[in-house]
């Protein structure tokens, strides 16, 4: 595994409205996040964590900087490049799973491989839903599954493609605790087991204490990280940030 960054953000700023109206969401954001690890973002609310997230993912445009991810400068692809990216390198995770409640497991799962046009290798489906814990549960639409179960269904469709970087926003914000412990623990294990790059926002301490760094954001800047910290010691750094 190679140790190289898979997402730089480089004195990334993003405004939005003009003149009195300006709100400047990030200020000068330069991050970069290594491959293979999983980073939370977190911060009082406004913070500019979500815009953080959007930007570098290219589904929202920088106002000024430069995003990476690898070798493709998302902030300069153009519309066509851009869908090809996040069909091919970026899996997104939103609070709310976005299931197709029509669909079972299985077709939620090989729905971005049908829409890049590619052959559905059922065998890949059924692998990555086993490997969220869900291989028994293929035939299940939506309705009969449990949040947590939707929420790996979810993540399943987001790694099918075997993304360079999977973006989830607060992936455990409409789940119980014991679903959103069982989610963050599989997380973990794709990290762990197949190196997978996560960057995950998040309000939880509890949630981002399962991440191997968190970055804390503050008016749109960056204004502290820890390396593997306990949930108690993220609270109480966001105690201080929100005071
Ligand atoms: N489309 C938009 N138009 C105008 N202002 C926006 C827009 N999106 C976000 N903002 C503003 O940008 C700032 C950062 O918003 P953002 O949603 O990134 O914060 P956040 O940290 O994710 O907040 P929360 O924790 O409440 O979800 C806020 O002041 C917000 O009001």
């Amino acid at each position: 595994m190679d140790s190289a960054p898979s997402l730089r953000l480089r004195d990334v700023s993003r405004t939005y409205g003009r003149g009195d109206h300006e709100v400047r969401a990030l200020d000068h954001v330069t991050l970069d996040c290594e491959a293979h690890t999983w980073t939370a973002v977190m911060g009082p609310s406004g913070s500019g964590k979500s815009t953080l997230l959007h930007c570098a993912a290219g589904l929202e445009q920088v106002t000024s900087g430069d995003v990476w991810l690898g070798h493709h400068q998302v902030s300069a692809a153009s519309e066509q490049q851009l869908t090809q990216l996040r069909r091919r390198h970026i899996g997104f995770v939103f609070q709310s799973f976005n299931l197709m409640s029509a669909l079972t497991a299985e077709q939620n799962v090989a729905l971005p491989l049908r829409l890049a046009g590619q052959r559905v290798p059922h065998q890949r489906v059924r692998e990555v839903l086993a490997s969220v814990g869900l291989g028994q549960r293929g035939r299940h639409r939506p309705r009969e599954l449990s949040g947590g179960q939707q929420q790996r269904v979810a993540i399943a469709r987001a790694i099918v493609t075997r993304p360079d970087i999977l973006f989830a926003d607060e992936p455990t914000g409409a789940l119980d605790t014991g679903s959103a412990r069982t989610v963050l623990a599989m997380l973990r294990g794709l990290v762990d087991a197949q190196g997978q790059s996560v960057v995950m926002v998040t309000h939880d301490p509890t949630a981002a204490a399962y991440a191997d760094r968190v970055v804390f954001l503050a008016d749109g800047r960056v204004a502290d990280w820890m390396v593997r910290p306990s949930a108690a010691a993220i609270a109480a750094r966001l105690t201080e940030l929100e005071g």
